[in-house]
């Protein structure tokens, strides 16, 4: 997509409005802006999310994304003004349609399918539609404030989408369900007990340790990462005869794609060189 960008060049990026997108080291950055609105997400940023998604899959500045938000929220969740209140004042079941199918489109089935690794960071208020994101990403690193919540009974809907799926995905049935029932909030040192999140950190410290997971991810062979974290998310879903099958062709795929030969490297240098413990450390790739 190409549009004006006012300083008379054509601007190929699809970022701007409600979402950003910051290049560092490797790391794309991309955060939620509606700060005002709490990074509610309305059926704009949803189509934006799309774009960007798209783009950064294609794009060497990025190869690690972390999500987060602008402000004081990571996301409150489904915009209960534009996603729900007009889209059923439209009357139409063609624009349900579209925008559910723009919602789940970047929130879980390009984001969990994401050739790159992903991290959510989790700054602040997270509720109800928010949880599908964060759960779809490979990562997540919670501000131990950060409130959490399924919000939905508390305005009378059961959890939409695929929450109460991505909820499923992570945290034990009985925390699942006192959440889902109850409405209550938790804070990101609960999230990460229940598993929600990998860590909670005071906020002081939380872009500083989401930075130096992503760096080593950046740094790290891509395809090989690629093929684990796909091998071990499609093979969750699948019987252990063609898990084993399949996870094998995962292997064999990774080595063909691979033209730095990471396998090849590691190998030597453990075996012949002698430079490294694979269980301590890993190859150096640039040897
Ligand atoms: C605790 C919050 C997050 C922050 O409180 P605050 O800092 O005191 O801020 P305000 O409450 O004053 O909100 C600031 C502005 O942001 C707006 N806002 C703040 N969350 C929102 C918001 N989710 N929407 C739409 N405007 C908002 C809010 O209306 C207000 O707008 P304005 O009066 O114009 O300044 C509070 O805003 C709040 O409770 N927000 C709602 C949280 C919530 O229940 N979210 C919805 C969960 S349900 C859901 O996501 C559904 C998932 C789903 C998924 C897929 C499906 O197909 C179907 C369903």
């Amino acid at each position: 997509m190409s549009t004006a960008a006012g300083n008379g060049r054509v601007r190929t990026e699809p970022w701007g409005d409600t979402v950003l997108v910051e290049f560092d080291e490797g790391i794309a950055w991309v955060t939620l802006n509606r700060p005002d609105k709490r990074n509610a997400m309305n059926p704009a940023l949803n189509d934006e999310m799309v774009r960007v998604l798209d783009h950064l899959e294609g794009d060497d500045r990025c190869r690690v994304l972390v999500l987060t938000g602008a402000g004081e929220s990571f996301s409150a969740g489904m915009d209960l003004k534009e996603y729900f209140r007009e889209v059923d004042a439209t009357g139409s079941t063609a624009v349900q349609i579209r925008v559910r199918r723009a919602s789940a489109e970047w929130q879980w089935k390009r984001l969990a399918n994401w050739s790159k690794p992903t991290i959510a960071m989790v700054n602040g208020w997270c509720f109800g539609g928010a949880f599908t994101p964060l759960v779809a990403c490979d990562l997540a690193f919670a501000d131990e404030d950060a409130q959490f919540g399924l919000s939905e009974v508390n305005w009378g809907i059961p959890p939409g989408g695929v929450v109460s799926r991505a909820l499923a995905a992570t945290v034990p049935q009985r925390d699942a369900l006192y959440h889902i029932m109850t409405g209550e909030p938790f804070d990101g040192r609960r999230a990460a007990q229940m598993r929600l999140v990998n860590e909670a950190l005071p906020a002081g410290r939380l872009r500083e340790r989401t930075r130096e997971v992503a760096l080593k991810l950046a740094s790290m062979n891509q395809v090989v990462l690629h093929a684990a974290k796909t091998g071990y998310k499609i093979a969750q879903e699948m019987p252990w005869e063609q898990a084993e099958d399949y996870l094998y062709a995962k292997l064999d795929q990774s080595q063909f794609a691979d033209k730095a030969g990471a396998r090849a490297k590691g190998l030597t240098q453990f075996l012949d060189q002698k430079s490294y413990r694979p269980g301590l450390s890993a190859f150096d790739p640039e040897k």
